[in-house]
């Protein structure tokens, strides 16, 4: 069931793709570009899907784009630029490098961002956050203004400094959240996945 009207969703793909060293959401995982993947998982969540990036290469994707407000600020000020553009409470927010995300993991995501509180809510495991993998509510958008403003470019520190949710994933959701970052992890995805 679509719930379009509740919940906006924003990919970031900005940056500067330095591991990768071509543009991170258009490269391959089995044949077909990263960005691709991700909208595919979104679209049964909500088909109010923005890019945030101003590279025209995505506009294959038919989707709407807009630009950082602030250039060069990172993570951070790509999910400022998506609170700032949001008109809906919950914003589903996800990087350009997690092609293996599936639709009920996202579901799982926004299901209990709604039931919560929280102002982010995001997966992690016993190790790790993934705070690209998120909803973070239109009322975050105060807190990412003041980090822009004071350089506090971190994103875990500053996800984790405010109020927030964790939802634990399992062993078997661990690589669906596997985050694509180099040549070399792009070429042992499609082996291991061919
Ligand atoms: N809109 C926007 N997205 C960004 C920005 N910087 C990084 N991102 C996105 O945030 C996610 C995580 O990015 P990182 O892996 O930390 O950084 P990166 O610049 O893409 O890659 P590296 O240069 O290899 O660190 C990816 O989806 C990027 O596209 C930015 O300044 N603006």
């Amino acid at each position: 069931m679509k719930n379009s009207a509740n919940i906006s969703a924003y990919v970031l793909c900005g940056g500067k793709s330095t591991r990768m060293q071509s543009e991170k959401g258009l490269v391959l995982y089995k044949g077909k570009p990263f960005i691709r993947w991700i909208v595919e998982a979104i679209m049964p969540i909500t088909s109010n899907i923005i890019l945030v990036t101003s590279n025209g290469d995505y506009t294959f994707m038919g989707l709407p784009m807009i630009e950082d407000t602030y250039a060069d600020k990172g993570p951070v000020g790509g999910i400022f630029t998506a609170l700032n553009h949001t008109d809906t409470e919950q914003n589903l927010i996800l990087s350009c490098d997690v092609p293996k995300i599936t639709t009920s993991l996202l579901a799982k995501l926004t299901t209990e961002s709604k039931q919560k509180d929280a102002l982010i809510t995001f997966l992690s495991d016993d190790k790790n956050d993934y705070p690209l993998i998120g909803v973070y509510k239109k009322k975050a958008l105060k807190t990412f203004s003041d980090a822009i403003s004071a350089e506090k470019l971190k994103l875990c520190p500053l996800v984790n400094s405010i109020s927030h949710h964790k939802i634990i994933i399992n062993t078997e959701e661990k690589s669906l959240v596997q985050n694509i970052n180099s040549k070399a992890e792009l070429h042992a995805l499609n082996l291991l996945d061919l």
